[in-house]
C-alpha cells in the first residue's frame, strides 16, 4: 500500500446555516493524481481551501504527512504551504514583472534564495520544463492565456512541491490548449514526482490526469473510481459527467 500525504475523514464545513461539507472522507496516495469531479457550488474549492488551511473545518480531521493541519502553529503552517503548492483558477501573474521576475518571486521572497546562480538555473530548468524557455524577459502581456498557464504552473512547481492542488486547471482555455496543459500537469507529475488534487469540470483534462476520480454531490463523496469504472457505473449523476 502506498504512503497516504493527505487523508480526511468526517470533514464537515459550514457557512452559515448552509452546511457545504457534510463528512467528506479521502485518502490522496503519494505520486497519484486525484480529480476531484462535481457541478457547481459543490464544495470543491472549499475543500481545497481547507486542505490549504486558508479555511479551518468545523469538524472532522484533516491531515497532511499525518499532521492535523488546523492544530499546526503558524511557522508549521508556513513549511505545509512550501511542500503544498495551490494553482488557482485564475493562476494570476505579477503584470508589472518579466516572466523570469515571476519565476523569481517565490524563491527569493518564501525560500529566501540568495544565489543568483542557482536561482537562475531553476526558473530556466522550470521554463525549459514547460515549454516556453524563449518567453524569460517577456511581459505576462505579451503571452496568451495558455502560456500564462502554463508559466503560473512553472511558478508553483518551481518550489518543488510535494503536493500540488489544482483549482480547475483548464478552465477559460480553448480545447486544444486545455489538453496541453492536462497532459503539462501529466508531465510535470511524472517529472517532479508530486502528488495531486486536480479540481475540474473538464472531462478531457480528467481522463488525462486521474489515477483515480471522486465526484462530490451534496456535500459528501459520492463516487469514487477510475475513469472507466465511473463512465460505466451504476450511478446515473456520476455517468452525465462523462457524457
Ligand atoms: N467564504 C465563504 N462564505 C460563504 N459561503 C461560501 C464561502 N466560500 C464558499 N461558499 C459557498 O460554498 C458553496 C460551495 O462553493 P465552492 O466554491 O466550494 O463550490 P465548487 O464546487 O468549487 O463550485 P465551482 O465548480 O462552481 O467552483 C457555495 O454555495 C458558496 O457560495
Amino acid at each position: 500500500m502506498k504512503e497516504i500525504v493527505i487523508s480526511i475523514r468526517d470533514l464537515k464545513k459550514s457557512f452559515g446555516t448552509k452546511e457545504v461539507l457534510s463528512g467528506i472522507n479521502m485518502d490522496l496516495h503519494k505520486g497519484e493524481n486525484l480529480v476531484v469531479l462535481g457541478k457547481s457550488g459543490q464544495g470543491k474549492s472549499v475543500a481545497i481551501k481547507c486542505m490549504v488551511g486558508l479555511l479551518s473545518q468545523d469538524s472532522g480531521s484533516l491531515k497532511i504527512f499525518g499532521d492535523e493541519v488546523n492544530e499546526l502553529p503558524e511557522e508549521a503552517l508556513k513549511e505545509l504551504r512550501i511542500k503544498t503548492g495551490f494553482l488557482f483558477q485564475s493562476a494570476a501573474l505579477y503584470d508589472s514583472m518579466t516572466v523570469e521576475e515571476n519565476l523569481e518571486f517565490p524563491l527569493t521572497r518564501v525560500l529566501k534564495l540568495t544565489n543568483r546562480k542557482e536561482i537562475r538555473e531553476r526558473v530556466e530548468e522550470l521554463l525549459e520544463g514547460v515549454g516556453l524557455r524563449d518567453t524569460i524577459h517577456k511581459m505576462p502581456s505579451d503571452l496568451s492565456g495558455g502560456m500564462r498557464k502554463r508559466v503560473g504552473l512553472a511558478r508553483t512547481l518551481i518550489m518543488k512541491p510535494e503536493i500540488m492542488l489544482y483549482d480547475e486547471p483548464t478552465t477559460g482555455l480553448d480545447p486544444i490548449t486545455s489538453r496541453e496543459i492536462s497532459e503539462l500537469i501529466l508531465e510535470m507529475q511524472r517529472k517532479y514526482q508530486t502528488s495531486s488534487v486536480i479540481i475540474t469540470h473538464d472531462m478531457v483534462c480528467a481522463k488525462i490526469t486521474a489515477d483515480r476520480l471522486l465526484v462530490m454531490n451534496d456535500g459528501v463523496f459520492q463516487a469514487e473510481g477510475n475513469y472507466e469504472q465511473l463512465e460505466n457505473g451504476p450511478d446515473e449523476l456520476v455517468r452525465s459527467f462523462f457524457k
